[in-house]
């Protein structure tokens, strides 16, 4: 987004609205005045992103969310109102970085419909399938295989996911993202099979049989 365009975004807006669906529902890292839990329609989550920076490596890219194309799909998140001018422009050169630069996002607006039923335009990260570090489809089982090999800066990207899971579990119960939750029961399975650790809530734990069992049953 050009700085001109972001100016007179600016300039006629009190504050502007940044929709997460990704890590920026559990980790905005920008300051915001209110957020609101809602979805917006035409697009399915998908992890067809792969990332070099964040969550994974040139040689080992992790696996990232990103938005597809489907008219018939809704996409639930959170929208996050960012209020008054230097905020606004600290978090969209913080978002631009984070995204864009080394994500491979493109922002598009799109119309927020929010759980209390009101309706907003809001500012979409959304990695097209041109960029060059989409991965495209791939069988669960490949994908939760790679995502448990690939760590980056910010961490493993078994927590990427088990981290967005466990955030639309418990925050956004609308949300059934069968993709997200079936990648996801792929992971608890190959942690399990591994004898490795498992995030939950900031806290490391050794990821037991049962809860493996309860997972794969919700
Ligand atoms: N744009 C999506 C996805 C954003 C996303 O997950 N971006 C990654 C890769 S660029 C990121 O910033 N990750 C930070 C982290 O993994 O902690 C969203 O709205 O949440």
């Amino acid at each position: 987004m050009s700085n001109k365009v972001l100016e007179s975004l600016i300039d006629m807006e009190s504050s502007i609205w940044v929709f997460g669906y990704g890590s920026l529902t559990w980790k905005p890292n920008f300051i915001y005045k209110s957020k609101e839990i809602g979805y917006i329609h035409g697009y399915q989550r998908r992890f067809w992103q792969g990332n070099i920076t964040h969550r994974g490596t040139v040689n080992k890219p992790g696996r990232v969310a990103t938005l597809i194309r489907s008219e018939k799909d809704d996409v639930w998140g959170v929208a996050y109102e960012i209020a008054g001018r230097n905020h606004i422009l600290k978090a969209l050169s913080y978002l631009n970085k984070r995204e864009s630069k080394l994500g491979g996002y493109n922002t598009v607006v799109e119309n927020f419909f929010a759980r209390n039923k009101e309706t907003r335009k809001v500012l979409v990260y959304t990695a097209t399938t041109e960029n060059e570090h989409y991965l495209g489809p791939c069988n669960m089982a490949t994908m939760a295989t790679e995502i448990m090999s690939a760590n980056g800066e910010a961490g493993s990207n078994t927590e990427y996911v088990t981290r967005l899971a466990e955030y639309v579990r418990k925050h956004i119960p609308e949300e059934k993202d069968l993709h997200l939750f079936t990648l996801e029961k792929y992971i608890l399975y190959l942690t399990q099979r591994r004898n490795v650790t498992h995030r939950v809530n900031d806290t490391v734990i050794p990821l037991t049989y049962d809860r493996l069992i309860g997972e794969i049953r919700t």
